[in-house]
């Protein structure tokens, strides 16, 4: 066994052959191996002097491996276990992932894969323990925040909101889709003499070119088919206070032609109503897209633009700003351990660098949706390289050249592995850990995790039970 410095492992099964068998294969320098054959037996062990790996059979007399496993987490939500068996059928193998086993694996394949498979499992509980105890805590004052960010562009960007929270000048909110617009625009309200009113946001591509204009300025009973009674409009709800225009570059030219008239002289009519009505009304507007380009084609009115366009705040993708990347991380981080109201969880250094070599095309809500995901996935509280989903939380804009570049890395990588490992049959075992990885991150959605794979659900089934292949069989028998 490699340098496992100091580690306990508890390994139970009702067959006491397979008992010594089991504690001569991981015998090692540092390694001290306890044996039980019953989960009571295994659990009171536990209690008494923490393991740092269990390996248990799933079938055992009395209490299940499956029973144990979940007792153990409960006794310890970090405890690491590995269950083994004869037959796992692919609902003990699925059980025992979402119960936050750290593997499951065949027990005819043991005396191929157990090294290995312990190895890894007491390096990624060596590195977690490490960086629990490295782990500084987040200021108070930073979970307070709402908008995270040390890089210099972003606190170029919060002395803007501070300038502009001020004023009563439009301002326009420009950057990639997902980089913050909105919390910047919500910034500047809160920031404002108009803070105690209301802050109203609207998507304007979420709502049909033929309610717009009703949705932003109201109507009359009776102005068109389904108006049954008056409405007012969200200028008139959010009098006092501030209207975000997201994605302003998609408004029709006609509703376009009735906010210049608001921005101008502060007077709009409900649709299907002469009634001149007034309001004050703070008007933030955001876009992704190249405004001065949509005014060149015709598609934005000119007029409305610069009157818009008086501020500008531009926030620079998350791939420009990368020292941002590690706060926010902790933020969510921080933020999903509080919703799960269970132990901090933290990241070990590795995958904080995996999330800062990232270049996040979907930008901040990638990161987030990632780390909510990471968190919803892992069986720890600290999170490791291998915990990250990159690349798979359906940012808008794929970064196809990183990807491809990202995977021809990875497998360099695997074939530089292989090479070290004879024995290993390399295609096979590719097929069963990518099967295993899809199905987890597809939430067990095997319809999902095959189409994602391109193999049939058989396939995948056939995989996911599937134990890791080598060339050579060893002779000794399991049990
Ligand atoms: N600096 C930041 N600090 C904390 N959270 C952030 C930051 N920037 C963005 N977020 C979070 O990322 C997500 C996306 O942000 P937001 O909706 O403001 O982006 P956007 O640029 O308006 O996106 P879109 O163009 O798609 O509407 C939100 O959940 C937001 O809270």
């Amino acid at each position: 066994m490699a340098d496992t410095s100091d580690s306990r492992i508890l390994i139970v099964d009702s067959d006491p052959d397979f008992l010594v068998w089991a504690a001569s294969h991981l015998k090692a320098p540092g390694v001290a191996v306890i044996t039980a054959e019953r989960a009571e037996e295994a659990l009171a062990s536990f209690q008494k002097s923490r393991a740092d790996l269990v390996l248990a059979e799933v079938r055992l007399p009395g209490t299940s491996g499956i029973e144990l496993l979940k007792r153990l987490r409960q006794t310890d939500p970090n405890a690491m276990v590995i269950l083994f068996s004869g037959i796992a059928s692919t609902s003990n193998v699925i059980e025992a992932m979402r119960l936050g086993a750290y593997d499951v694996l065949g027990k005819e394949k043991l005396p191929y894969e157990l090294r290995t498979v312990v190895e890894s499992a007491l390096r990624a509980n060596e590195s977690r323990r490490v960086t629990r105890a490295q782990a500084a805590e987040i200021p108070a004052e930073t979970i307070q925040e709402t908008i995270i960010g040390r890089s210099g562009p972003m606190q170029d960007v919060f002395k803007m909101i501070g300038r502009v929270s001020r004023s009563d000048a439009p301002v326009m909110v420009t950057g990639e889709s997902g980089c913050g617009k909105e919390l910047v625009a919500r910034a500047i309200h809160k920031f404002s003499p108009r803070a105690q009113k209301e802050f109203v946001g609207i998507n304007i591509t979420s709502i049909p070119d033929n309610l717009m204009e009703s949705e932003i300025f109201g109507h009359e009973k009776g102005s068109f088919t389904g108006a049954v009674t008056q409405r007012i409009g969200r200028f008139e709800q959010c009098d006092g206070g501030t209207l975000f225009l997201d994605e302003i570059g998609d408004m029709p030219l006609a509703v376009q032609s009735k906010l210049l008239r608001v921005l101008q002289e502060g007077e709009f009519c409900r649709v299907g109503s002469n009634q001149v009505l007034k309001c004050d009304v703070r008007v933030l507007a955001a876009t992704n897209k190249d405004l001065e380009a949509e005014v060149a084609k015709g598609t934005f009115r000119e007029d409305l633009f610069y009157r818009l366009n008086v501020v500008r705040i531009h926030i620079p993708p998350l791939r420009e700003r990368r020292e941002d990347v590690r706060l926010l991380a902790e933020f969510f981080l921080h933020r999903q351990s509080a919703r799960r109201r269970g132990p901090t969880m933290r990241f070990t250094e590795d995958a904080l660098a995996l999330l800062e070599a990232y270049d996040w095309p979907g930008n901040v809500r990638e990161l987030e949706n990632t780390i909510q995901r990471a968190c919803a996935l892992c069986n720890s509280d600290v999170l490791l390289p291998s915990d990250i989903p990159l690349g798979s939380t359906g940012s808008r804009h794929g970064n196809s050249a990183t990807t491809v570049t990202r995977m021809r890395d990875a497998l360099t990588m695997l074939l530089h592995t292989a090479q070290t490992t004879p024995d290993i049959e390399l295609l096979p075992w590719v097929e069963r850990e990518l099967s295993r990885m899809a199905f987890r991150h597809y939430e067990e959605d095997a319809a999902k995790a095959s189409k994602f794979l391109g193999i049939t659900s058989n396939a995948l089934q056939d995989n996911l039970g599937a134990p890791a292949v080598k060339k050579v069989p060893a002779t000794k028998k399991a049990s």
